[in-house]
């Protein structure tokens, strides 16, 4: 039998993501054993008993020790205490990543815990594949399968970790792309952090009018479609919203700006400049959808 890649992972936070990592690498055989962690004891029994993890422990420090292979999968505001917990724990050598959605704030963490040099091994990522659900037993291993993964590695990032890291995700069925934690941010503080803003910012203002029962009762598939967002991890979207200020401020800006003259052609009955913006973001969304699905 093969080798397998990572002998011992240690995964810390088992939920929606990590799970979803262990189960595709348990599928794909590119694991020996691997060992959960995290605060809540409950969900790290179910996740041995789905058969998602060998073995668990609450205490990550404990956790890393032995492992070849660390993914951080909490929430990103958790990263820099847990580096810091398993800093003086980590083997010689080992592979650190973590799942977080945003990279500069995670890479900061890392200096702050580590100094200028961060260890070789270590290098950041982020799987863009997710759901609106979170915990272990929403995770299913085909969640990456065609999906891209970013990662982002440092200056001192050992290129052998990165190849390690991403035969890690090619396991999951992940498509891997490399980029500067900066311009990952720049990117999906576009193109995911504004719009859940904007899901859970609508749904906010629905949800505190005077009438709001009639309102839901009558909302339609478009109204759905656009707000499945809002049901995500409020917890998660906190720590992501003021670990990507800086870019998801930019966006903002730039949004309001937009809308602000939406409505003022609107008042003005401005229908030119309706049928302008409709048609070219229709045209946008159509050609990126079907890129989507080539
Ligand atoms: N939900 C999504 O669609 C996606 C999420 N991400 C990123 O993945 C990470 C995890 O997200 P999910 O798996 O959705 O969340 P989740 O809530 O399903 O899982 C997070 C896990 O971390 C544990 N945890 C939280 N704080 C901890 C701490 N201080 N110490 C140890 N364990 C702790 C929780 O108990 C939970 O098991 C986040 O950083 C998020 O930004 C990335 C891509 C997609
Ligand atoms: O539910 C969805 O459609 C998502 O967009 C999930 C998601 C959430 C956070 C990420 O960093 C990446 C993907």
């Amino acid at each position: 039998m093969s080798e397998p890649l990572v002998r011992r992972l240690a995964i810390i936070g088992v939920g929606l993501i990590g799970g979803s990592l262990a189960r595709a690498l348990r599928v794909a055989g590119g694991v020996g054993e691997i060992v959960g962690c995290g605060r809540d004891e409950g969900q790290l029994v179910r996740a041995v008993e789905l058969g998602i993890i060998d073995r668990y422990s609450t205490d990550p420090a404990e956790a890393v020790g032995g492992a070849d292979g660390v993914v951080i999968g909490t929430p990103v505001g958790a990263m820099e205490s847990i580096l810091e917990a398993i800093r003086p724990h980590l083997a010689d050598g080992a592979i650190i990543t973590d799942v977080g959605s945003t990279k500069g704030s995670v890479v900061a963490a890392a200096h702050r815990v580590f100094g200028s040099r961060c260890p070789p091994g270590f290098v950041p990522g982020h799987p863009i594949a997710g759901t609106e659900r979170n915990g272990v037993e929403a995770s299913f291993a085909e969640l990456f399968q065609r999906r891209r993964v970013i990662l982002t590695p440092l200056p001192e990032s050992d290129a052998g970790a990165t190849a390690a890291v991403r035969a890690m995700w090619e396991k999951t069925g992940a498509v891997v792309e490399t980029m500067t934690p900066q311009h990952h941010d720049e990117v999906f503080a576009a193109t995911s952090h504004l719009p859940h803003l904007l899901a859970y910012s609508l749904v906010n203002t629905l949800a505190t009018l005077d009438e709001k029962v009639e309102i839901f009762r009558y909302a339609a598939g478009g109204f759905r479609d656009f707000t499945r967002i809002a049901s995500s991890n409020p917890r998660m979207w906190h720590d992501i919203s003021l670990a990507n200020r800086d870019a998801l401020l930019k966006v903002m800006d730039r949004f309001e700006g937009d809308l602000h003259q939406m409505r003022q052609a609107i008042e003005a009955g401005d229908g030119d400049y309706l049928l302008e913006v409709f048609t070219r973001a229709k045209e946008a969304r159509d050609c990126f959808v079907d890129k989507a699905e080539e």
